[in-house]
Formats: C-alpha cells, sequence, structure tokens
C-alpha cells in the first residue's frame, strides 16, 4: 500500500475526488508520460493509464494531464482509464518558443521551483528574471540554484549579483558533481510530501542534481562537450520523482526559451519587489516607468540605486506581454466571431428544414 498524502495528496484533492469515488474510481498521480501512457501512482502501488475517449477528444492540451497532476481513473484488465483530472493547485506553465502565444503546461501541484543556473557559461540575469516572473505569476515559490560553482574562481560574487536584483527567493550555490552545497539544500529546501521541479537551459546540471540526490544513476548525464560548449539534450520526458527523503522532485528537459504568459489584467511590475517599492513614489499612479515626467524607477535607475538589469528586464518583459495579450485577444475575437457564424448557420438550416 502506498500512502497517497506522501504523494502530496491533501484535503483539497480529497474533496474533488468525492464524486468520483461515489462511482467506484480511484484516485492517482501522474509521475511519467509516454506519447499516450501514463503511469500513475496509486494506493496499489503503480499502474498504467491511457486517456478515455471523452478526454483525448473533447480537451485542450493544456487542460490533459501533465506530470504532476493527480487524476481520476478506472482499473481495467490491469491498466487504468484516466476519465478526469483534479482540479490544480497551480500549473508551471510557459509561453511556447517563438511567434505563437500558446501556452505550454511543463508540470502540475509544484511547491517550490528551482531555477538551475551554470556558473560556466549559462549564467545570465536577464534570463533568470525571466524565469523568477513566469514562475511567481504561476503561483509557485521559487528558489535559485547556481551550480558548477567549482568552475569559476568567486562564485559568490554571481550569488551577490543575482541577490542584488532583489527578487524575494533564496540562493544557493552548488557543485552538484563535487557534492558541495547539496546537504544545505536538500535540509533546507526539500521537504517530505512537497512537490518540486527542476527547470533550466539543457547542460545545467539537473540531471547530475537529481542523481547526486538519489546516490546512482537514474538518467544519463549529457557529457557537455568542451569543443562548442553546446549541451547535448539528454533529458527527454519529465519524471516525477521520490527522493529517499520523501520529498518529489520532477527533473524537466533543458528549457533555452522560457516565454511569459501573463494575463490581460497583470503587471510584470508586480513580480518585482523593488519596482513595486519604488513606483508608490511615481507621480503618476499608472505611470509605465518609460517616458513620464516625476517618475521614480527611471530617477532611481539614472542614480544607480536600481540595477540597469532590472528595469531592462522589466522593458522587455512588459513588450512580451503586449504581445502575448493582443495575440490572444486577436485570437478570442476570432473565436468569438467563429461562435456567431456557426449559431448563423444553425439558425439558416432550421428555417430551411435541413
Ligand atoms: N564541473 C561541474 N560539472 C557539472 C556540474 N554539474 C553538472 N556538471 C556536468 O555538466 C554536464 C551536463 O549535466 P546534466 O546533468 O546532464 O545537465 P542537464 O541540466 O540535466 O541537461 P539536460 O538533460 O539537457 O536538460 C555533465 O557533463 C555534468 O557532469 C558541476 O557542479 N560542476
Ligand atoms: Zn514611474
Amino acid at each position: 500500500m502506498t500512502s497517497l498524502t506522501s504523494y502530496g495528496w491533501n484535503t483539497h484533492f480529497e474533496q474533488h475526488f468525492h464524486t468520483y469515488q461515489a462511482q467506484g474510481l480511484e484516485a492517482g498521480r501522474v509521475t511519467s508520460i509516454e506519447g499516450f501512457r501514463h503511469k500513475l501512482v496509486t494506493a496499489d502501488g503503480n499502474t498504467d493509464a491511457m486517456l478515455s475517449g471523452a478526454l483525448m477528444n473533447g480537451t485542450d492540451n493544456a487542460d490533459l494531464p501533465k506530470v504532476g497532476d493527480w487524476v481520476a481513473f478506472k482499473s481495467y484488465d490491469n491498466e487504468g482509464i484516466i476519465i478526469s483530472v483534479l482540479p490544480r493547485i497551480n500549473e508551471l506553465s510557459r509561453k511556447l518558443p517563438g511567434r505563437t502565444t500558446e501556452k505550454q503546461v511543463i508540470a502540475t501541484n509544484i511547491d517550490t521551483a528551482f531555477i538551475v543556473q551554470g556558473l560556466d557559461r549559462d549564467f545570465n540575469p536577464m534570463r533568470l528574471q525571466r524565469y523568477l516572473v513566469q514562475i511567481m505569476q504561476c503561483n509557485i515559490s521559487p528558489v535559485v540554484l547556481l551550480n558548477k560553482q567549482d568552475l569559476v574562481p568567486d562564485p559568490e560574487r554571481y550569488r551577490q549579483e543575482v541577490i542584488a536584483l532583489g527578487y524575494d527567493c533564496p540562493v544557493l550555490l552548488l557543485s552538484a558533481t563535487g557534492h558541495e552545497g547539496l546537504q544545505q539544500w536538500a535540509a533546507e529546501q526539500l521537504l517530505p510530501g512537497n512537490t518540486y521541479v527542476l527547470i533550466g537551459s539543457s547542460g545545467v546540471g539537473k540531471s547530475t542534481l537529481v542523481n547526486a540526490l538519489l546516490g546512482y544513476r537514474l538518467q544519463e548525464e549529457g557529457a557537455v562537450s568542451d569543443f562548442n560548449h553546446k549541451g547535448r539534450h539528454t533529458t527527454v520526458s519529465r519524471n516525477l520523482i521520490m527522493l529517499p527523503s520523501g520529498a518529489m522532485l520532477i527533473d524537466s528537459p533543458g528549457m533555452r526559451e522560457f516565454g511569459v504568459t501573463l494575463e490581460a489584467d497583470e503587471q510584470g511590475l508586480n513580480y518585482h519587489p523593488l519596482l513595486t517599492a519604488l513606483s508608490a513614489e511615481c507621480r503618476f499612479h499608472d505611470c509605465t516607468h518609460q517616458h513620464e515626467p516625476g517618475c521614480a524607477v527611471v530617477a532611481a535607475v539614472r542614480e544607480g540605486r536600481l540595477p540597469c538589469e532590472v528595469y531592462e528586464s522589466y522593458l522587455k518583459i512588459n513588450r512580451e506581454q503586449a504581445h502575448y495579450q493582443t495575440d490572444s485577444l486577436e485570437k478570442k475575437r476570432v473565436e468569438r466571431q467563429f461562435g456567431k457564424m456557426a449559431k448563423q448557420v444553425v439558425q439558416y438550416r432550421k428555417q430551411r428544414k435541413y
């Protein structure tokens, strides 16, 4: 018997599961997905499950089961058929790379996201801020892991650089291969029954970190070639792994692009404590901190009280947000128009009786 609580089951899921339980369904958590095959951990151990026809045909991709989801399923010949996804506590998503405004759900029901950057060549405060903003907007708390500290002479300098960005989150230095900082990370940040996700570009050491925590090689670690310093894509799928300590970790394949998906009434600004504090002193309450007179943010940048990187990241994310919003508004307008057209056709058919 597996205790579902040790996998993160709580009263939220319990409540939503009631009606399914009455129908004789079971509950399980998705630990990996390969094609149509979903691996679930259940009260009776592990089982494979497929999607029901209704789920497969009538559901948007973002709402289909993802790693981390709790699902209601029916047992059938040693296999499960997933009938429904229980409402998520949160979902880690990103905008897919390129011009599309499509959202991709990476993993769900997450307590903390670890953003991993390697200090060798991957360290990039701009990219880090993009991850931070998106994670916070998904209602997930972030922790920054600066890995490969053994490869630079003064790793603390990088840590201070991240702290100076002013985000309210822990920043840790690690070496996955040298096992430095791992114990402290595990003891302070990896709590039993909680679910964590590792994100970051390919080659920053995510698989190596997972393996170090597990104490054995679960995934092949890809050798980053010295020749061109381009990491090979080694992690191909996401897995929810139970660590010996009872904490769960979802490893995700390297993602160089991490597009933000801020919604219409939100502002990237809300996710930066330094900017929020400063904007209270702007002359105009709806200041965009770009061209307005009496802008406290611009003044702080000029006087060196706000790091340029923070301001630059704010501008960049705002621009992207505007693009994302016009695009999704346009999509909604087209959908509305299509709905109207479909209604007209139905009416027309009724009148003509065919
Ligand atoms: N020197 C040093 N090398 C490391 C460290 N952590 C990882 N590496 C090396 O970096 C390379 C890439 O590590 P992986 O763990 O495969 O990286 P990943 O983030 O899982 O990459 P993807 O699976 O492609 O997303 C391997 O050769 C590791 O041995 C570290 O702390 N120090
Ligand atoms: Zn302003």
